[in-house]
């Protein structure tokens, strides 16, 4: 069946399935693969796969942003195996769905070593579309809004082809990203591979590393360990932020229909740096200072999704709201910090 793509044009059918699934002892089991999925958005992902009992999970991380901890519910169960994988090195499974997320999301990390997170998100992306083109599997790539850089129309449609420095220390990413997008349509276009490409807006919620560096990981710890709330210049800056559970439920929507996408998956909830901070202090700690601190180069000063196609063509919209979602990850960092409520 070949697939839409989002500019209209039909493509070859996709390759057929491995060999394996015509085997009569084959398992009609769905075999999923996650690449970093012992990460963030990741290890959410996995839970919510694995309670579907026709899915077999296997995830491939290299743990450099990502722990064993955050799936250690299911080491050691029938339906699941955890592999410690680099993607920038080929990788030999038999799988027909694979979601990969491998790429270290926070800047921190991403720009701890840029020729790393390129070779991640080119190298990385190759490997895993080569996979898909040998055993004729569908596979979704958790790209960014990053690919808009820093954004001149706004909010962001998928249609918009963005501002994007490509020699900064954040081009590793964004141009990283942008890349993997180029693969995946052009792996579509040259040998009918079935993809789909989630664009992610900013994403928090509980098993976000504590020392991440991301806005929302930095506030709720330092409002817990009472220390100022580090607010980046200018601080009138924006971000949406959406919840792990809604971005989960969209990829998945996402991997399941028939859409090339790329397809915003964000929450239009739009908020400044500074007001972020004050609803931390509020719901947190009311006597905690705010300070203003110093950016990083080619900080996007604005990022709002337009989500009308996911709402359009996942009949996806996120439920949770930033107010609802920071106390549940303010729980999971009281746990992880010894600091349960008195
Ligand atoms: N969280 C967000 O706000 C956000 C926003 C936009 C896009 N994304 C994308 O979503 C995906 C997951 O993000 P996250 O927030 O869970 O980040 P994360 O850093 O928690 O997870 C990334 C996972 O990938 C693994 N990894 C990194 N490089 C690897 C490599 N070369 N080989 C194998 N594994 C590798 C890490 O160890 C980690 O487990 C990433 O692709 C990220 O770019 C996240
Ligand atoms: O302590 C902090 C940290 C960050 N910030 C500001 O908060 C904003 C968001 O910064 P973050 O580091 O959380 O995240 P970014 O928006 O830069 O990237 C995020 O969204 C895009 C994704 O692809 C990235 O993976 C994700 O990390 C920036 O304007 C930054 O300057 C603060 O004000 N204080």
């Amino acid at each position: 069946m070949a697939t839409n793509s989002s500019n209209g044009t039909t493509t070859k059918p996709p390759p057929i399935p491995s060999p394996l699934r015509n085997s009569k002892f084959f398992q009609s089991n769905m075999r999923i693969l996650v690449t970093g999925g012992a990460g963030f958005i990741g290890s959410h992902l996995v839970d919510r796969l694995m309670q579907n009992e026709k899915n077999e999970v296997i995830v491939a991380d290299n743990y450099f942003t990502g722990s064993k901890d955050n799936l250690k519910k299911w080491i050691g169960h029938p339906r699941f195996e955890l592999i410690r994988h680099d993607v920038t090195e080929p990788l030999f499974l038999e799988v027909d769905q694979i979601y990969h997320l491998a790429c270290p999301a926070s800047p921190i990390f991403y720009k701890y070593n840029p020729v790393k997170t390129i070779k991640t998100n080119v190298i990385g992306t190759l490997n895993m579309l080569g996979l898909a083109k040998r055993v004729g599997a569908r596979i979704l790539l958790t790209s960014t809004s990053e690919v808009y850089g820093d954004p001149l129309v706004h909010p962001q449609t998928e249609s918009y082809w963005g501002n994007v420095n490509p020699i900064g220390v954040r081009s590793c990413y964004d141009e990283g990203k942008r890349v993997a997008e180029t693969l995946m349509f052009d792996y579509h276009r040259q040998h009918g591979i079935e993809i789909h490409i989630a664009r992610i807006f900013n994403t928090y919620g509980p098993r976000m590393n504590i020392d991440d560096g991301r806005v929302v990981s930095n506030f709720i710890a330092q409002a817990l360990r009472g220390e100022a709330l580090t607010v980046q210049k200018p601080g009138t800056q924006t971000r949406s932020f959406c919840y792990v559970s809604d971005m989960v439920d969209g990829l998945m929507r996402l991997m399941e229909g028939d859409q090339t996408g790329p397809i915003n998956i964000g929450n239009p909830g739009e908020f400044t740096m500074v007001e972020l901070a004050e609803t931390v202090k509020e719901l947190i700690k009311p006597d905690v200072e705010i300070k203003m601190v110093e950016n990083t180069p080619d900080d996007p000063r604005q990022r709002k999704p337009d989500i009308s196609k996911a709402k359009q063509v996942l009949g996806w919209e996120p439920k949770v709201k930033l107010r609802e979602g920071l106390p549940l990850m303010e729980e999971d960092f009281r746990l992880r910090l010894g600091l349960l409520k008195k």
